[in-house]
């Protein structure tokens, strides 16, 4: 059905027989705008102004389809008949002798025929001809089908069709098997003609099945006018037989969906074989389909229009056993073409989706209290479409090709070799990634939409009445650079107004704090420390946040993480208050700030723009007071309410497991009220809430919007930015979780856990790649400074390349560690890791990749961002080894007495010298002796001489890395 309403680029080309970029260049002579990419759609209106163009290319290349060499000849023979005849007894002979053998195991009844086509030597032979006649079919067949074409190619191409149905064979097997048993064509299109020319000619056969009446056709067609020409009548046939070859190929996607589907629908309970266990769920999902056939139309897809309708399907290989001839031409495959094609637009939609909502609610046992449960996990797997040209496949990352497969409506072995065209290897139950499903369904026509159960279950939320709404307090984020005073700010908050209400309260650190003004409002702190305020969490805060507040010191700059800051508050739409720090200082210049921000068209309000901006003192608490108020005031306009009388939803702050308490996350709850005893879900974990603490260690009862809690009661620890929700029963919650366990595992099992240049064309496809941060390593200062500028300036609009850290030297471990803490990827320009720092990365999966060309790793980034990361070849070190003594040999140069430190060196091997952990030639081995012997490979743990091709600075200590080219394969 997707087919019907959209085409690539590619398929039209192909059909129109005329290049993509000639279509791209059509198109846009016409306004449209096409992309010449064979992926690219177009619609059918646009598809029909194609074909009206590009008719005669078309054409053309229909009529090209219908030659071969032996057709061009049949022409010019046919016409003038009884010359050709003379001629063609030439090449009837040499079949004949060929398929001699076979005339013995042939019936009596072609004998007629045979005895036609040969000189008519002797009786016997010419039962043996018939037998032969097939063969000389396969010779003829070139020479047949010319004449013939068009006109009688149209008939006989309905015919065959069915005959392979029948026989459920392919037409090359046909041809294969036509010289082996040729009794079956020629079988069956005699009795075609039979029909046509007449019955009487089927009862004086009646001995054998169907065959004996084609002996009287021959006698027919071939009046025997001449000997000669009898040879020739077959010939026709024949040529009509290729044309049916030709036809055939259509046929048989038609027959491999239809078999597929009836074994496991109709024989499920004897037969659960291998397939069948695979297509349990299909089954049920397949069953409901037959119900819409019956009442609809014929059917959507392959599968859906074949397996559904038994008369479609039955009648075909009925006429087919029954009737081999005359009545296939209208029967089998192509009426169901037909009646494909006869279904409006709008009821194929609703087809689609009368299935899916079979799709989704087919299980058994659920029962009329499906509920909100059953919405939800069928919202994980949705298909909507949406208007006749929008398909949107709304889908969970990890779903089988099995699943995908239903979700498409299409077959499995469809997606798999949909996947295998694609070069990938998939099996039935394998689970695919986003990036995999993108391409699997966009090849169906389908776009991708990922959907994250969490925030599924977020938009689930039904609308609270105006009514059932209360203010609620303002939740804070204080943002910043490092030294800011962000701490010193909260902390003076906090001991301001929390701890000097309550003396002797203790004050933990939960990451959530809860404060009340001298006026009586409350407002929520969030406190993300450290890397974390970099990455994910920062960018989840943004989101939890109401309002944040960016830090500045006064005695500093805007610098780059209060830029980061900004930018997240921005993206996150979360109205942002500038708090200029540090004004006790005496290098104090508030105004300085204000004007740096000025210059980021972020006017405060003293300047005459809408941010409100206090300076203040964290140290003295000067000024923060005031802060408050405009926080207030800003929370105001925000018209911040929630209703407390439902359950609970919340976002978790951070978690850790306690000895003493099990696992406890702290939530801050957005809406609803969260009450001991409840049921609730975070992330994959779920449980009874049995206590929650509010930041002073109290215990709570209740905890309404905008409340910081710790929470007791989850059956494992959350990640920070999870969602927490409040569910019914135990029953829903477990479920859930189950399902993003597995979808997790999945993900640990398929995914790094660090950022790596192959991992963000996935991250990209589910849209959660947002920045590249990168770690930046190089020789000498001028080249780490080019590769930055370029880098940086790689930033779009989807992805930000910042880099975190650039310097000179080798990749230290706290390079690694900061890369671990930053996921970020380290690029070494012309350096390596030292050992430690190498071994670091491979515990942390961090990635480091070496370059000695700026332009490679600027390109290898842009691609990567832009998910076009195929890289053909990777590097591959396959061992280093460590220069001992150096000696300088007149006519030779400098041989190094070396040892094979790991791995192994092989004299192909490129080499790179490295010294002090900068690279300082790369080259090739000249020489490679083990004592005076040449060797190809010296292993680790031996020694060997070594000397590099025109290079002969090596040094004692010098380390020789080999390495190799691999070859990584494309994935798309
Ligand atoms: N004079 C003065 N010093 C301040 C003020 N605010 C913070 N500081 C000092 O600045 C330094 C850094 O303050 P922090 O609060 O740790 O800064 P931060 O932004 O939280 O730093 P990170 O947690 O590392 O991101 C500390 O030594 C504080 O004492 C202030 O208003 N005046």
């Amino acid at each position: 059905m997707s087919e019907e309403k959209m085409m690539r680029l590619g398929q039209i080309a192909r059909k129109l027989n005329v290049g993509t970029a000639t279509i791209v260049e059509s198109m846009a002579k016409k306004g449209f705008e096409v992309e010449n990419n064979p992926n690219s759609k177009i619609s059918m209106e646009q598809v029909a102004m194609l074909e009206k163009e590009f008719k005669s290319s078309a054409l053309d290349k229909e009529e090209a389809s219908h030659l071969s060499i032996g057709k061009r000849h049949e022409p010019i023979s046919l016409e003038p008949e009884a010359p050709k005849q003379e001629k063609a007894p030439e090449p009837t002979p040499a079949p004949v002798h060929k398929e001699e053998p076979k005339p013995a195991v042939i019936p009596s009844t072609p004998t007629p025929e045979a005895s036609t086509p040969t000189p008519v030597p002797e009786p016997e032979q010419e039962p043996e001809k018939v037998s032969s006649d097939p063969p000389k079919l396969e010779g003829i067949k070139i020479l047949g089908k010319i004449d013939l074409d068009k006109k009688p190619a149209i008939k006989s191409a309905s015919v065959p069709k069915p005959s392979y149905q029948q026989r459920g064979e392919r037409p090359q097997d046909q041809r294969k098997q036509n010289p082996n048993q040729p009794k079956q064509r020629p079988d069956q299109r005699p009795s075609q003609q039979q029909n046509k020319p007449g019955q009487p000619q089927n009862r004086p056969n009646p001995q054998g099945q169907k065959p004996v009446q084609q002996p009287p056709k021959p006698n027919v067609q071939a009046p025997a006018p001449e000997a000669p020409k009898a040879p020739f009548v077959i010939p026709k046939e024949e040529a009509v037989t290729e044309e049916l070859i030709s036809a055939k190929a259509d046929s048989l996607k038609g027959l491999t969906v239809l078999g597929k589907i009836e074994l496991p629908v109709d024989r499920p309970k004897k037969k659960g074989g291998p397939v069948a266990s695979s297509d349990e769920r299909n089954r049920d999902k397949k069953r409901p389909r037959k119900r819409i056939d019956k009442p609809g139309t014929p059917g959507q897809g392959g599968q859906a229009g074949g397996p559904r309708p038994p008369q479609d399907q039955r009648g075909a290989p009925r006429l087919a056993n029954q009737r081999p001839g005359g009545n296939q031409q209208r029967g089998g495959a192509p009426q169901q073409r037909v009646q494909k094609a006869e279904p409006t637009p709008k009821e194929i939609q609703d087809q689609i989706k009368q299935t899916l909502a079979r799709l989704q609610g087919t299980k058994p046992g659920s029962g009329k209290s499906k509920s909100r449960r059953d919405k939800r996990v069928a919202r994980d797997r949705e298909v909507e479409v949406e208007g006749e040209e929008a398909k949107i496949l709304k889908v969970t990352e990890f779903i089988s090709a099995n699943d995908l497969a239903a979700l498409l409506d299409v077959s499995v072995n469809q997606i798999i070799s949909t996947c295998m065209s694609l070069g990938m290897f998939v099996s039935i139950n394998q689970r695919l990634d986003a990036e995999a499903i993108t391409i699997i369904a966009d090849e169906f026509g389908y776009d991708v939409e990922f959907t994250k159960s969490i925030e599924d279950e977020m938009v689930e939320e039904v609308a609270d009445e105006a009514e059932d709404l209360v203010d609620r307090a303002p939740i804070v984020t204080i943002m910043g650079h490092v030294d800011h005073g962000k701490t010193s700010l909260l902390d003076y908050i906090r001991m301001a107004k929390v701890t000097s209400e309550e003396a002797g309260g203790i004050t933990q650190h939960i990451g959530a704090y809860e404060v009340k003004t001298k006026t009586g409002h409350k407002i929520a702190f969030l406190d993300t420390p450290g890397h974390e305020a970099f990455t994910a969490m920062r960018a989840r805060g943004a989101k939890i946040t109401d309002l944040a507040i960016i830090v500045i010191a006064a005695d500093d700059n805007i610098m780059p993480q209060t830029k980061e800051a900004i930018n997240h508050a921005q993206m996150g739409g979360v109205p942002m208050i500038f708090a200029i720090n540090k004004v006790d200082k005496p290098n104090a210049n508030p105004a300085k700030i204000k004007e740096a921000l000025a210059g980021m068209n972020l006017l405060v309000e003293e300047w005459g723009g809408k941010y409100q901006s206090q300076d203040i003192s964290a140290k003295t608490g000067l000024g923060v007071e005031e802060l408050l108020e405009k926080v207030l005031l800003e929370a105001e306009i925000l018209e911040l309410k929630a209703n407390p009388n439902k359950n609970a939803v919340g976002t978790v702050v951070e978690a850790s497991l306690d000895k003493g308490r099990g696992y406890v996350a702290t939530v801050m709850v957005q809406a609803g009220t969260l009450k001991i005893g409840d049921i609730m879900l975070a992330g994959q974990h779920y449980g009874r809430v049995k206590a929650m603490f509010d930041h002073k260690g109290k215990k709570l009862k209740a905890a309404g919007p905008s409340t910081p809690v710790q929470v007791l009661g989850l059956s494992g620890a959350p990640q920070a930015g999870d969602t927490i929700k409040v569910y019914d029963t135990e029953r829903e919650a477990r479920e859930i979780a189950n399902s993003r366990e597995q979808i997790q595992r999945e993900q640990n099992l398929r995914t790094k856990k660090h950022i790596t240049l192959d991992e963000i064309g996935r991250r990209l496809a589910i849209g959660s790649f947002k920045e590249l941060n990168i770690i930046l390593k190089g020789d000498v200062d001028g080249s780490v400074e080019a590769l930055s500028d370029s880098l940086l300036k790689l930033s779009k609009d989807e992805v930000k390349v910042s880099i975190i850290h650039q310097g000179v030297g080798q990749i230290s471990e706290s390079d690694v560690l900061l890369a671990s803490a930053s996921d970020a990827i380290i690029l070494g320009f012309q350096v390596r890791p030292s050992p430690n720092a190498k071994k670091l990365a491979e515990q942390e999966e961090i990635e480091i990749r070496h370059y000695s060309i700026i332009y490679d790793a600027i390109n290898q980034i842009k691609d990567a961002i832009e998910g076009m990361l195929e890289p053909e070849y990777e590097e591959v070190i396959t061992g280093n080894i460590i220069v001992r003594e150096v000696f300088k040999i007149t006519k030779v140069g400098t041989v190094a007495g070396s040892y094979v430190t790991d791995g192994f060196i092989t004299r192909k091997n490129k080499i790179r010298v490295i010294r002090g952990g900068i690279v300082i030639h790369e080259g090739e081995i000249d020489q490679l002796k083990r004592f005076k012997d040449d060797v190809a490979e010296v292993k680790a743990g031996y020694e060997c001489g070594i000397s590099i091709k025109n290079f002969n600075n090596i040094e004692i200590d010098d380390t020789i890395e080999g390495f190799d080219l691999k070859e990584i394969k494309r994935k798309k």
